[in-house]
């Protein structure tokens, strides 16, 4: 028995054609001995090029440990994360943060934008990090500002904009260098339910009509609305999963709303 374990474990893993990423039977403990937290506990998905994939549960459920194991801020306790055929839980800090730089992008509830640059700006260091040619950088920034309707607001400072804007430059800014996978971590939470419409509008125009492809960690039943999917977390473990399928929007929401009611979910915005 122990014989055929060691012969799976040493067995390589090749990710299917459709596949952008593969976790398997990943755990985050805390604590040591006798206080222990099993904040991730042997969790195994997949997430398919092109998906837009939502990641719901209540507080403490272990979102943020998943997600940040998956953007390599954080370390497995054990299992494993493959983009591709490259194992990220057996790479060393450097090859960690050029994989973080080259392969993904990153959208938070507070922006992250500098006060000092403006939006254009803030697009651009993004873009600087990886290189480029000048002529190459201005006609991407200038792409992207217009499919994500802040062109006209390119020249001012993060202080002179809606916070709704303000995260659609984030939107950008993780969109630039063509990511294998964009990772968003309560991305409506610091917005009003307007400004999280049109932010979530963006999320699909990102993901349908220039193809990423999103992981998105959310309280907000409204936003996960417009995933493809959802998987939802409890106690560290994945309880239960919904697929959009041909669902109309609101249709999947109010299958989300009944998830949450059991998993005494936030759903205050789901209107
Ligand atoms: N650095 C840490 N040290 C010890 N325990 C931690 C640490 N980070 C998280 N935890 C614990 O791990 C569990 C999962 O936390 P996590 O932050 O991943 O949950 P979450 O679903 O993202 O919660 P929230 O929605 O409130 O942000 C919780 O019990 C939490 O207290």
């Amino acid at each position: 028995m122990r014989k055929k374990r060691k012969a799976e474990a040493a067995s390589p893993v090749i990710l299917n054609e459709n596949e952008q990423l593969r976790v398997c039977d990943v755990e985050k403990y805390y604590g040591a001995k006798n206080n222990i937290t099993r904040a991730v506990n042997r969790v195994s998905f997949s997430v398919d090029k092109g998906e837009f994939l939502g990641i719901m549960g209540a507080s403490g459920s272990g979102k943020t440990t998943l997600l940040n194991m998956l953007s390599t801020i954080d370390r497995v306790t054990a299992g494993h994360i493959y983009y591709g055929n490259t194992d990220i839980t057996e790479l060393d800090e450097d090859a960690l943060s050029d994989f973080r730089r080259e392969n993904l992008g990153f959208v938070f509830q507070d922006f992250n934008l500098l006060d000092t640059l403006t939006i254009e700006e803030n697009i651009i260091l993004a873009m600087s990090l990886h290189g480029g040619k000048k002529k190459d950088v201005d006609r991407k920034v200038d792409s992207i500002l217009k499919a994500l309707g802040i062109d006209g607001i390119r020249n001012k400072f993060p202080s002179q904009v809606s916070g709704g804007q303000k995260q659609r430059c984030a939107c950008a800014r993780a969109l630039v260098n063509d990511p294998r996978l964009i990772m968003a971590d309560e991305p409506t939470g610091a917005l009003d339910s307007k400004s999280a419409q049109m932010l979530m509008a963006t999320f699909k125009a990102m993901n349908e009509q220039m193809g990423a492809t999103i992981l998105m960690v959310t309280h907000d039943a409204f936003s996960a609305s417009y995933c493809n999917r959802i998987l939802f977390l409890k106690d560290g473990e994945i309880f239960n999963e919904l697929i959009r399928g041909e669902q109309s929007r609101k249709e999947f929401l109010g299958e989300i709303l009944d998830v949450l009611a059991l998993t005494g979910g936030d759903s205050r915005y789901g209107q």
